[in-house]
């Protein structure tokens, strides 16, 4: 049984409050609130009448609708229970020290999560340029991979697109859902079941980000170290298009982040998807394999418009294999999808809305893949060496 701070008074039914209560899960954080010792005094008295004292972060949670919606209904649940009382209060700054030192581990220390250690999958999303739907990819991606089980995160980077917040119902009225601080540690919303920090969510009215290459460096690394996000199977990092500084950040800090290249099907477009590509490689991230957007849409007498082309996605991958060991593969051919696009606008991922959509079908073959591909230390250095 998980260590608790809360009090029972040794009453069986109290206990039996708690062990319901331990099926109550912080929606931000995403673990029973009886492990985050967000659970004072329960009692309960002979009349049934169940008192239990829920402890928040911080005041005004954005959770704590949920949280205390939730505890009265576990509570109500357990038999013998007749009415429920909750107060709600918040924790002291040593309970929420605490908090944060179990975890982020010992000290509460900053430090980045997903480093050569990390079980985490990463994959950084990359493109040679704007517009080719790398951000709606990456959405759909983790949400398809969310679907299926696994503890999916998302990392924003795109500073001059940061549309992550949208495609995932994230933004209301115009802006984008604010993280939730306790204390030095960020709690990522969650949309569709994946957490999501985006360079959207600290900047007011939508305005444009012009920083300078260390403040994007000093973001990023924010990102990866303040950023709680759990035990993660698979990060996405949704990159700026291009080979600039984020890029190389990424590659920096993250040497064993994989990468996924999107382009578009015209082959003119393969020269600068290709550049993205190699920029990962000099930084030592391995590329997983190119994903092909906006290819043909098909018309309603069976004929296929190919408005960009077509072939691109192939000639990426054979340029990206030119003189490597394994080659690296086309992973998917995405149609151009009306759906596709009026999902991104409406904050509702196709992968979920509309799964037989030709797109979706794509996108879901591809988390398949990813899927499929074990988390684990496979290909990183063991710091060993044979005698
Ligand atoms: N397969 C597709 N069919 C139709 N529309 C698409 C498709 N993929 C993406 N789009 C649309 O194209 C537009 C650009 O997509 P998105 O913002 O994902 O591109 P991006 O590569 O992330 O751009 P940037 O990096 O410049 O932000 C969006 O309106 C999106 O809905």
């Amino acid at each position: 049984m998980p260590e608790h701070s809360s009090s029972t008074g040794d009453c069986p039914l109290a206990e039996g409050v708690l062990q319901a209560l331990a099926r109550v899960i912080d929606p931000e954080i995403r673990k029973p609130i009886t492990e985050l010792d967000m659970v004072g005094d329960v009692s309960v008295d002979p009349d049934g009448l169940a008192s239990v004292v829920i402890k928040l972060t911080i005041t005004g949670c954005p959770a704590a609708t949920a949280i205390e919606r939730d505890v009265r209904t576990a509570t109500l649940g357990v038999a013998g229970v007749t009415a429920a009382s909750i107060q709600v209060t918040v924790m002291s700054r040593d309970e929420r020290s605490a908090l944060t030192e179990k975890l982020r581990g010992p000290g509460g220390a900053r430090q980045t999560q997903f480093g050569p250690d990390s079980l985490t999958r990463i994959y950084a999303v990359t493109s040679g340029k704007g517009g080719v739907g790398k951000s709606t990819l990456t959405a759909n991606l983790a949400v398809a991979l969310a679907a299926r089980g696994l503890a999916v995160g998302i990392v924003d980077a795109d500073v001059y697109g940061f549309s992550i917040p949208g495609i995932l119902g994230l933004v209301h009225d115009g802006v984008a859902v604010k993280p939730t601080r306790v204390d030095d540690m960020i709690l990522p919303p969650v949309g569709y079941d994946v957490k999501v920090i985006s360079i959207g969510m600290f900047v007011d009215d939508n305005a444009a980000v012009a920083w300078r290459g260390p403040m994007l460096h000093r973001t990023i690394t924010q990102f990866l170290s303040d950023v709680y996000f759990g035990d993660l199977d698979v990060l996405l990092l949704d990159l700026p298009p291009g080979t600039g500084d984020v890029a190389i950040s990424v590659g920096q800090l993250l040497p064993h982040a994989e990468v996924l290249v999107v382009t578009t099907p015209q082959p003119a477009a393969a020269d600068v998807a290709e550049r993205s590509g190699v920029v990962a490689r000099q930084t030592g991230q391995k590329i997983v394999g190119v994903i092909e957007n906006m290819a043909g849409l098909p018309q309603p007498d069976g004929t296929v418009l190919e408005l960009f082309g077509s072939g691109g996605g192939l000639e990426v991958a054979r340029r990206l294999s030119e003189g490597q060991d394994a080659a690296v593969p086309l992973l998917a051919s995405i149609p151009l999808s009306v759906a596709l696009r009026s999902g991104g606008d409406a904050g509702a991922p196709i992968v979920l809305s509309d799964p037989a959509d030709p797109a979706s079908v794509a996108i879901l073959a591809i988390a398949e893949t990813l899927a499929a591909r074990p988390r684990g230390l496979a290909r990183r250095p063991l710091g060993v060496s044979p005698r």
